[in-house]
């Protein structure tokens, strides 16, 4: 039998609906186009947490957490362990995501955490490796006696700005029974970000270079989900970060590096600081803070394309038309997906008398108020509620490559540490609220996202002043190097036009021999 936070419902739902963990992974975004979410958030005492857990390694930790949101009856303890033993072997570092321990010296406790060392070098790694696996047992089980002509297909469709598209095509390249279609911004990802995508050569793979922004894509696979006849045609599954499992496989890290940053010990203060863009990786962060571990705050750091930051700050949750192009372009993002996720908390407690059907039918009407005149004002509890655990900063592209050239030059563990933008935008947010707090019995966890190489541009930019630096040398590792010798895969959407994708899709789909 499940306990109460191994059962999911709708964001957007006012009915008593539930789902199992398997319905919302394998369908993704719920029909009414909400997201899944536990609405019971498992509670893990101190006791527990810090003479047990805080011993674990990381993959021991994530059993006991996916443990927790995933009952027995649908993944077994043996597999599950297998899984997430299987996910986390790819890794270059034995301890998946290690924490590099006062950067700048003692004096700042400014620890980054690194989350780069899956095999395309982006924190995705962490939760689409597992992914990866998930679709493919589930898939191998409900496929296991059906004969050819009726076993199951998943048709992926995902959006990136960059880095969710290689995780998400390494994490089900050469998968049985599933095909995955990655929409990208043309022009607005990295050169390397997109060598990563389109030189993968399996048959079930294909990559859609579209017309248009991050958003625009996003829309467009969001689109595709509601379209109720292509989804039932074509079994349409997730590897954003609307797919629970993504924020389900990313708690783990807060945990591994809390228990680092504290020595085990629940008696000192840990700020977490997040580069934040669709608000999947921080959400992580929030779970983690309200299953019981004692995170002070958590700091969501954006670049210049700032709704989160602005919503922190105001209540109003309001689309801009413009979205800029900045140093860290894998966030640039003008709607997050899962700020949605946290929003159905904060409706649940704050306006919503704990009733899970009310806070449904808030969001709801909130995200319909957003579709239709392209924002929404909510309560000034929300904010305040919001403000409990949450700050925010805005980081400008010239802070960005400054903190670049800063940790560079002031590093001295490692010297000459080298930032890649988006961990940069953490990092300036971490120094400034060190200088805001002026407490040194905090300890700041700033989580760097992405490896340098993937960003040559914006590193050279700022780091190409400095006499000993060399990219070739000091940042670019071989098989990321070798990536430009391939061949590219990839087809050209001119318009961001959802039927245009469709067809796109279907045309790929009838030469792929699945
Ligand atoms: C390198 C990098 N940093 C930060 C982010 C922002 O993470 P999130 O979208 O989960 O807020 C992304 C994209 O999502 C990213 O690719
Ligand atoms: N920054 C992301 C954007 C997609 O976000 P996701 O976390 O929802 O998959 C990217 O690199 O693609």
């Amino acid at each position: 039998m499940p306990t109460d936070s191994q059962v999911y419902r709708s964001t957007r739902s006012s009915s008593p609906k539930t789902f199992s963990f398997e319905d919302a992974i394998i369908q993704g975004l719920a029909t009414d186009g909400g997201l899944f979410i536990p609405p019971t958030i498992p509670q893990v005492d101190q006791a527990t947490l810090f003479n047990e857990w805080s011993k674990l390694s990381f993959q021991e930790l994530a059993f006991e957490i996916m443990r927790l949101y995933i009952d027995q009856t649908e993944i077994p303890d043996a597999d599950l362990q297998s899984l997430i033993k299987r996910s986390y072997s790819t890794f270059r570092s034995d301890k998946v995501t290690p924490l590099v321990q006062n950067v700048t010296g003692d004096k700042e406790n400014l620890h980054v955490l690194e989350l780069f060392h899956g095999p395309t070098y982006a924190f995705k790694d962490v939760a689409l490796q597992f992914v990866g696996n998930l679709f493919e047992y589930f898939l191998q089980r409900t496929n296991a006696n059906l004969p050819e002509d009726k076993k199951k297909q998943i048709t992926v469709v995902g959006a990136t700005s960059g880095d969710t598209g290689s995780a998400a095509i390494y994490g089900l390249r050469g998968k049985k029974d599933v095909s995955v279609f990655i929409l990208y911004p043309t022009g607005r990802i990295s050169p390397i970000q997109e060598e990563q995508m389109t030189t993968v050569p399996d048959e079930n793979v294909q990559t859609l270079s579209v017309t248009g922004t991050f958003d625009n894509c996003q829309d467009i696979v969001k689109a595709i989900f509601g379209d109720k006849e292509f989804n039932s045609k074509h079994n349409v599954g997730a590897v954003n970060s609307i797919n629970w499992a993504r924020i389900l496989a990313q708690m783990t890290y807060y945990f591994y590096s809390f228990f680092q940053a504290t020595n085990g010990k629940d008696s000192k203060k840990v700020k977490f600081v997040v580069p934040s863009g669709n608000f999947g990786d921080i959400l992580a962060g929030y779970f983690a803070k309200k299953m019981g571990l004692p995170i002070e705050k958590l700091a969501i750091a954006t670049n210049e394309n700032d709704i989160l930051d602005r919503f922190l700050k105001s209540g109003l949750y309001e689309r801009s038309d413009k979205v800029a192009a900045t140093l860290s372009p894998a966030m640039d993002i003008l709607i997050s997906s899962n700020f949605e996720r946290l929003l159905w908390y904060l409706a649940r407690e704050y306006v919503a008398n704990n009733d899970d059907l009310k806070a449904g039918e808030t969001v709801n009407n909130w995200f319909q108020e957003l579709k239709t005149n392209g924002k929404f004002q909510v309560d000034k509890s929300i904010i305040e509620g919001a403000a409990k655990d949450f700050t925010s900063e805005r980081v400008s592209n010239e802070e960005t490559s400054e903190t670049i050239k800063d940790i560079y030059q002031a590093s001295v563990n490692p010297k000459h540490y080298i930032l890649d933008p988006h961990t940069a935008v953490g990092v300036c947010a971490t120094k400034r609220l060190i200088a805001k707090d002026n407490d040194k019995s905090i300890q700041y966890i700033s989580l760097s996202t992405a490896h340098p190489a993937k960003f040559a541009d914006a590193v050279n930019n700022a780091l190409s002043g400095f006499s000993n630096y060399s990219f070739e040398k000091d940042v670019l590792p071989e098989d990321l190097r070798k990536l430009s010798t391939l061949k590219k895969k990839l087809k050209f959407v001119e318009r961001a036009d959802v039927e245009l994708v469709k067809n796109a899709i279907e045309e790929e789909l009838a030469k792929m021999n699945l």
